[in-house]
C-alpha cells in the first residue's frame, strides 16, 4: 500500500468535491487552519475508543445526535443548551431502560459539511450551486452565497470552537433541572394517541428515574454530577478533506496521526468508495472512524471497508452506521453484519433511522415518518438479536426545538403543521417532544437485552 500522508488523498478520485475557484485563496486558509490549536485532544479521542471497545461488548450504549446540518446562524446559547439537554435526557431514559453506561456523541462542532444528491438547485428557472453546508457556501438563493468560500472554514473553525466552549462549561453543572425529569416536558404522555399502558409505563420510568436520581443526589451531588455529566465528546462527517487534514497532526509521546476537528469523524454514504480520497484520508488517522453503511453495501465491500479502516482489527476504532430504512433493513442489514463476523472483523454496530427513511410531501417538502424512525431501529434490535450480535448504538437528527419537521409521534405533527416551523438547512429532524418520546421506545426495547456484568 502506498505510503500515507494527511494530503494522500489528493491523488484519489473523490466524489463531492467542492469546486473552489481560487487555489491562493484555499491555500492560504488551509495554512492558517494548520496553525491554529486543535478543537479536541488526542487524550480524549483515545478514551472515546476505550469506550467504543467497551460498547463493542455490550457494556455501553452509544447515543449520537444533533443537526443535519449544523448553522452559523444557531451558534446561540439556547439552542445549545437545548441541544445538549435533550441528549442528556434521552440518555438518562435509555440509562434507566438499557442498564447500561451511555456513550454521548453530538453532531456538535463541526457538522458543517453536507453531501448533496443534486451539484445543483433550480428555483423559478435560476440554477445555482446546491447549498453544502456553512463550511462550503451559505444558504441562501443568490450566486454570492451559493460561492464557495474557503473563508468560511476558518469561520466555522471558530464557531465550533464557540460552541466546544460553551458545552465544556455547561458540563459542569449547567444542567441542575436535568436532574429532575419532573422538569422535563413530558406532556407527549398525555396525548390521546399514546396508549394507557404505555402512559403509565412511562410515568412509572420517569418516577423511578427521578427517584433513583434523588437517591443518588442524596448520597453526594458528586454522582448526579457524574452521571449527567455532558460528556463534551463531537461528532461530524468528515467531507470536506481540506478542513480535516489541515488539522490532521502528529502529538508529543503517540504515535501516529489525530483529525483533531473531532473525536468522531465519520465517513457518509456517498463518499465510502473503496478507492476513493475518502477512505484513503481515513485510513491513516487514530481516530475512532464512523462509516455509514446504506441498503447498496454488499456484505463484501463492508468486510473490505473494516480491512482497509482498521487492518490490526483493534477494538473501540470503527463504528458502522446502518441506515437501510424501515423497508429494506430485515434483508439488507443481516448478510453484512454475517458478513463481518465470517471475517473475524471487530465493529460497533449503530442504527441511524433517520437517512433511509426520507420521504417528500406531494409540495416537496422533505420529511420522515415517525413510525418509519422508530420502525427501522426496532427491527435493527430483532436483526442483531437474531443474530447474537449487539446493537451498540443510535444515531439522530435532532434538535431540542419545537420545530415540525417530521411528522407523527404522540404530538401528532401532520403534513400541514410542516411549514409551521420547518427551521433545518438540510435535513428534516426529531423535534423535543419527538426526541423524547423516541428515547422511551428505545429504552423499552433495550430492556429486553441481557443484563451485563458492571463495569
Ligand atoms: O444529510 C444527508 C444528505 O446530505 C442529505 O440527505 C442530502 O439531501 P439531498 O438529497 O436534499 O441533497
Ligand atoms: C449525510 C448524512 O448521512 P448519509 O451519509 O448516511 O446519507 C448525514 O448523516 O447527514
Ligand atoms: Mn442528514
Amino acid at each position: 500500500m502506498s505510503t500515507w500522508s494527511p494530503t494522500s488523498w489528493k491523488t484519489k478520485p473523490i466524489t463531492q468535491d467542492v469546486a473552489y475557484e481560487d487555489p491562493k485563496e484555499l491555500e492560504d486558509v488551509v495554512t492558517a487552519l494548520s496553525r491554529l490549536p486543535p478543537l479536541v485532544t488526542s487524550w480524549e479521542v483515545e478514551r472515546l475508543r476505550e469506550l467504543l471497545a467497551e460498547a463493542q461488548q455490550g457494556r455501553r450504549f452509544l447515543l449520537q445526535g444533533g443537526d443535519c446540518a449544523e448553522s452559523l446562524f444557531d451558534c446561540r446559547p439556547d439552542i445549545i443548551t437545548n441541544r445538549q439537554k435533550i441528549i442528556l435526557q434521552m440518555s438518562l431514559v435509555l440509562i434507566h431502560g438499557g442498564h447500561r453506561p451511555v456513550i454521548r456523541v453530538g453532531r456538535i462542532a463541526g457538522q458543517y459539511a453536507k453531501p448533496r444528491s443534486k451539484p445543483t438547485e433550480v428555483r423559478g428557472g435560476v440554477e445555482l450551486p446546491s447549498y453544502f453546508g456553512d463550511l462550503v457556501n451559505r444558504p441562501e438563493f443568490t450566486p454570492e452565497a451559493r460561492r464557495a468560500d474557503p473563508r468560511l472554514m476558518l469561520a466555522c473553525y471558530h464557531h465550533a470552537a464557540m460552541t466546544l466552549n460553551f458545552v465544556r462549561s455547561l458540563s459542569d453543572g449547567g444542567f441542575a433541572d436535568v436532574h429532575h425529569p419532573e422538569y422535563w416536558d413530558l406532556s407527549f404522555f398525555r396525548n390521546a394517541a399514546v396508549p394507557s399502558e404505555l402512559r403509565e409505563e412511562y410515568e412509572q420510568t420517569t418516577r423511578k428515574l427521578g427517584e433513583a436520581l434523588r437517591f443518588m443526589e442524596a448520597l453526594g451531588e458528586r454522582k448526579v454530577a457524574e452521571l449527567t455529566r455532558v460528556d463534551s465528546f463531537t461528532s461530524h462527517e468528515g467531507l470536506n478533506l481540506h478542513y480535516e487534514s489541515a488539522q490532521t497532526r502528529q502529538v508529543p509521546w503517540r504515535k501516529g496521526w489525530y483529525d483533531l476537528t473531532t473525536h468522531l469523524p465519520w465517513i457518509g454514504e456517498r463518499t465510502r468508495a473503496p478507492d476513493g480520497a475518502h477512505l484513503e484520508f481515513f485510513r491513516g488517522i487514530r481516530n475512532p472512524v464512523g462509516v455509514k453503511l446504506g441498503p447498496s453495501v454488499s456484505p463484501e465491500n463492508a468486510v473490505r471497508l473494516a480491512e482497509q479502516l482498521n487492518p490490526d482489527n483493534e477494538p473501540g476504532k470503527l463504528v458502522f452506521i446502518t441506515r437501510m430504512g424501515a423497508q429494506r433493513v430485515q434483508d439488507a442489514l443481516p448478510p453484512v453484519v454475517e458478513a463481518l463476523r465470517g471475517a473475524g472483523r471487530l465493529v460497533l454496530w449503530v442504527c441511524d433511522p433517520m437517512h433511509g427513511n426520507t420521504v417528500s410531501t406531494s409540495s416537496g417538502i422533505k420529511t420522515r415518518s415517525f413510525n418509519d424512525v422508530l420502525r427501522e431501529v426496532e427491527s435493527s434490535f430483532d436483526v442483531h438479536e437474531r443474530l447474537g450480535s449487539y446493537l451498540g448504538g443510535v444515531h439522530f437528527e435532532l434538535t431540542g426545538e419545537d420545530v415540525t419537521e417530521c411528522v407523527g409521534g404522540a404530538v401528532g405533527i401532520t403534513e400541514q403543521d410542516l411549514e409551521r416551523n420547518y427551521a433545518t438547512l438540510c435535513d428534516p429532524r426529531l423535534n423535543y417532544r419527538q426526541a423524547l418520546e423516541m428515547s422511551f421506545h428505545i429504552a423499552r426495547r433495550m430492556s429486553r437485552l441481557p443484563r451485563v456484568p458492571r463495569l
